[in-house]
């Protein structure tokens, strides 16, 4: 059985029928399958099996604590870029010592606390940061765990926005400049070098630029060992794209082919970071049509969702598929579908060919990464309610956020 189903025209998310997930939860709602992640992981991992690896996903993709708890009872490490992120992973049971700590701007008290349960590495992305760690780990009487993140300077050939491995985004350090900063940390009292890593970018639907990026890094990692720096693993970073229209990604096994062939025999554990591919395709947002209005030059379903609720479409034009959750018979029309917030580019979809009424309830496809992460409470709305379903039974993994909870902390000043 596929994860998600029609029966008589209604859709199921394995053997939950999303209409009765939406009329006991109401919407907007997100969505996700345990049996969906957890394939996905799996798939990734065993397409590796034959290499000393450690598949450590990305939390920024969906960060819910029942989600990182899954993936931790399968042995995932994880990829954090905040000290928020870091206690979420923790609180979910995820192993310290399988956590890589990447992002261009951690502060000091983040890497204190990183150093305090004893992560695995800090994935270093410029100078000044490995000066201050060195700093730290030094007040601390430690010896921080390093992997320097290069920017190969690389096109993985996707959304701008999310392009981070050429030389003019913020990330990394230049793949020219790495070695000579290898050389620097290697004195450092509070430094152990451990490993290497790049990150090129997301959505990546074509193999052939993370193949360039490790061909990069590895001519970095053989001339490190000629001048005495041996390192124990190297990060090829997350970005495996997935299909939310006609895009074919990378297979697992494919993937794990190209890349292990490229490293050939040298003696480095594999890190990968992928957040997309393992939940991005397991997520639905749900929603219910409030008005229809046609006017002479558009027709709109105006929904209960919203750009706070999803933004991708919205911040980069994103396309993902929506369709009815109970089909139902009736002339199709096009439809722009809208949310209730206060901007033009509030949409989910545009020019959808669909039949609607009134009441109708819609899921929004491939929205289990990326998706209620970058929620907001713009227009002062209420965080949506989340959602697993695990074969026939849906749990709530993180309440609809209530009126209270938007506005507290929040005071007035005195009279
Ligand atoms: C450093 C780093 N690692 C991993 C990821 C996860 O990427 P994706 O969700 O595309 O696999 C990202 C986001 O692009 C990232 O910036
Ligand atoms: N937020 C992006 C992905 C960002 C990747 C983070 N490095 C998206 O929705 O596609």
């Amino acid at each position: 059985m596929d994860t998600f189903n029609r029966r008589d025209g209604r859709l199921f998310i394995e053997n939950c029928d999303l209409s009765h997930v939406a009329e006991a939860y109401a919407t907007p709602c997100y969505v996700y399958s345990r049996a969906a992640i957890e394939q996905q992981w799996q798939a990734l991992d065993r397409a590796f099996a034959s290499h000393d690896h450690l598949v450590c996903y990305a939390v920024k993709a969906n960060s819910n604590l029942a989600v990182l708890n899954l993936l931790a009872r399968l042995g995932s490490g994880f990829d954090i870029v905040s000290g928020g992120e870091l206690e979420r992973v923790l609180r979910a049971g995820g192993d310290p010592a399988k956590i890589v700590f990447s992002g261009v701007g951690k502060t000091a008290a983040e890497m204190a606390r990183a150093l305090e349960v004893g992560i695995l590495c800090f994935n270093v992305e410029s100078e000044a940061e490995l000066e201050r760690l060195n700093e730290v780990a030094g007040q601390m009487g430690k010896r921080a765990p390093v992997s320097l993140r290069v920017n190969p300077d690389v096109d993985a050939q996707t959304h701008p926005y999310i392009s981070t491995g050429l030389k003019d985004n913020k990330f990394g350090i230049e793949v020219e400049h790495a070695e000579s900063v290898y050389r620097r940390a290697a004195a450092m009292d509070h430094i152990a070098l451990v490993g290497i890593d790049c990150h090129i970018g997301s959505q990546l639907t074509s193999i052939s630029p993370f193949v360039d990026a490790l061909e990069r890094v590895l001519k970095l990692v053989d001339r490190l060992a000629d001048a005495g720096i041996e390192l124990r693993h190297l990060d090829i970073g997350g970005g495996i794209g997935i299909q939310y229209r006609d895009e074919i990604p990378p297979e697992p096994d494919d993937y794990a082919q190209a890349l292990l062939a490229k490293l050939g025999d040298r003696p480095l554990t594999l890190l990968m970071e992928p957040g997309r591919t393992i939940v991005g395709n397991a997520g639905v947002l749900l929603t219910k049509v409030e008005y229809l209005k046609h006017t002479p030059y558009k027709n709109f379903a105006i929904v209960d969702a919203a750009m706070n609720d999803l933004l991708r479409p919205s911040l980069y034009s994103a396309w993902q598929a929506i369709e009815p959750v109970i089909e139902r018979a009736g002339e199709q029309r096009c439809y722009d579908i809208v949310g209730p917030v206060c901007e033009t580019g509030d949409f989910l979809g545009q020019e959808r060919e669909l039949a609607l009424a009134a009441g109708d309830l819609l899921a929004v496809r491939s929205a289990g990464a990326y998706g209620f992460v970058m929620s907001s409470n713009y227009n002062s709305r209420p965080r949506a309610v989340e959602i697993l379903v695990d074969g026939d039974q849906a749990h709530v993994i993180r309440q609809r956020e209530s009126f209270e909870q938007l506005v507290a902390g929040e005071t007035l000043l005195p009279e």
